[in-house]
């Protein structure tokens, strides 16, 4: 791909409770009455984000670059392969402008780990802090979130290439 002016991509994922005691979300390690299923560390927000990077590159998804069926990635970081990603872009000549991200999730309670949350993935995503936004809501108990099977994030990210006169801010 030749790059030139700004790409958007936007990442989608979900995660099923199972037995545990903490779960990995955007870096975080959160303790909670249950665990992630998942062949990773089943960081839903990471692969969310990861997703949305691919998307802004037309490079598909993260289960195409780190299948699910591959011992290499079993109990992965999934910060790990948030930087890979990432190195990806950069190699398609591009750069994260900004980044927004929800959380569906009826608990754990979120906002007293989002600025950690924020920092992580501005470090992994090579940008400052101010250019993450990282959020959540309940779905006032509605749906498979709500009833806290599990719990799913999206992301939207902005790519602008490198050495683009307009930065698009
Ligand atoms: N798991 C969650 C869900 C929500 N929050 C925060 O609570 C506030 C109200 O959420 P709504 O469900 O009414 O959208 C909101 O400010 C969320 O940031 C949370 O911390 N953890
Ligand atoms: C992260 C990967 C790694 O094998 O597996 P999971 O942790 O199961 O996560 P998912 O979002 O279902 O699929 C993407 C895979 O790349």
């Amino acid at each position: 791909m030749t790059a030139s002016g700004l790409r958007i991509g936007h990442g989608f994922d979900v995660h099923r409770f199972g037995e545990g005691d903490h779960l990995m979300i955007g870096g975080v390690r959160i303790p909670f009455d249950h665990a992630f299923i998942a062949h990773s560390d089943g960081d839903v927000l990471l692969h969310a984000i990861s997703d949305a990077l691919l998307g802004a590159c037309a490079l598909g998804d993260i289960g195409h670059h780190f299948p699910d069926t591959d011992p290499a990635w079993r109990g992965a970081d999934s910060r790990d392969l948030l930087r890979q990603v990432m190195t990806s872009v950069a190699e398609q000549g591009y750069r994260v402008a900004n980044l927004d991200a929800t959380l569906m999730a009826q608990a754990p309670k979120m906002a007293p780990h989002l600025a950690a949350m924020r920092e992580y993935i501005a470090d992994d995503l090579r940008v400052p802090m101010e250019a993450i936004n990282v959020k959540a809501t309940t779905t006032e108990r509605l749906g498979f979130t709500g009833r806290g099977e599990g719990i799913a994030a999206e992301a939207v990210v902005l790519l602008v290439s490198v050495g683009e006169a307009n930065d698009a801010r």
